[in-house]
This record gives structure tokens, sequence and C-alpha cells, in this order.
């Protein structure tokens, strides 16, 4: 594509990364002999930040991919009134009935996946998608990445499934 635009986003959240386990799976050959805690199950929470790049090979009548405001207005009941100061809970979580019944009266963002940077930036790529798709867009305008920033020094890209 020609032309990339990219619009930043921040929200606060709580969550627990319920399927950590780090003496198992892809890296846990990476470690050495130690047992390490998984300090992930913990209920915690992260300033995010989310980069939502879109690109097209033409620019509008403005001379724009697509007006800023309007990926803001794409997303902002998402981020700002769903997600902003949410606990996000995958309703797979074993602790999520005990969560739903004791804690319901909070603002929960209820999943159903374990919400790592890479599943979110996943979830909100399809978000986008088919508010893109619902508007008649997606042939024009193409979602390049979603990068969630979960800390200062992590962070996950979904570019989606081509
Ligand atoms: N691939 C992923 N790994 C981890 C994720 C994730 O979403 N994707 N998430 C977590 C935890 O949510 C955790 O809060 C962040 O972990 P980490 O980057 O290790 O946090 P630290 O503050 O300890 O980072 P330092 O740079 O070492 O201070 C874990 N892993």
């Amino acid at each position: 594509m020609r032309y990339e635009i990219t619009k930043k986003f921040k929200f606060e959240a709580g969550h627990r990364v319920w399927k950590q386990n780090l003496m198992a799976g892809k890296g846990a050959k990476l470690m050495g002999n130690e047992i390490p805690p998984n300090p992930c199950l913990n209920i915690h929470g992260h300033s995010y930040k989310l980069e939502v790049t879109v690109g097209s090979d033409t620019l509008n009548e403005q001379e724009m991919v697509i007006d800023f405001y309007h990926i803001k207005a794409a997303l902002k009941d998402l981020i700002d009134n769903q997600i902003d100061h949410s606990f996000i809970i995958d309703k797979n979580d074993p602790l999520y009935p005990k969560f739903k019944e004791d804690f319901g009266f909070l603002k929960l963002f209820i999943v159903d996946f374990c919400p790592t940077a890479e599943a979110i930036a996943k979830f909100i790529y399809e978000f986008l998608e088919k508010k893109l798709e619902e508007a008649g867009l997606l042939e024009d305008i193409k979602i390049v990445s979603i990068t969630v920033w979960e800390t200062e020094t992590g962070k996950a890209t979904y570019k989606g499934e081509k």
C-alpha cells in the first residue's frame, strides 16, 4: 500500500493472564533451572497503549487515507466506554463465575479469549474490520496492523490473516 496512517489510543484496564504457565509452552526450554512464579496469573493492571495503522493506495478528495477523526469515531465507544477502567476477563477463566457473582456490579469487559496483548490486538483488529465493512470502506481502506503496548517494554502486533 502506498499510504499508511497511524492513530494512537490509550486506556487503563485490569486483567489476569489465567493461562500463563512459564514451565510449559514454546519458551520453557529457554529458562535455567529456576522455578519461576507466574506473575500474570495475579490480577493486575496496565496503562495500555494502542496503535492503529490503516492504509490505502489512494487518497480521498481531502488528500487523506481517512481522517484520524473517523478512526477515533470507530473505536471511541469500545475504548472509552467499554474497555477503559474495566477489568478484562475471559469467560473461560476458571475464576469468571466467581467474578461475575461477586463483582458483577463493577465494570467487567467480558471476552472469549485469555486477555494477552496478542489476543487483545486481534480482537480490536476484528472489531475495526467489522466497522469498516459496515461502512463499505473495506475495499479502499485496509487495516495494516494493530499494536497493543502492555507495558513500556512489551507490545504485540496483529496483522490479520493475509
Ligand atoms: N507474549 C506475551 N507475554 C506476556 C504477556 C502478553 O500479553 N503476551 N503478558 C504478560 C503480563 O500481562 C505482564 O503484566 C507483562 O509481563 P512483562 O512484560 O514480563 O512485565 P514486566 O513489568 O515484568 O516487564 P519488565 O520489562 O521485566 O519490567 C506476561 N507475558
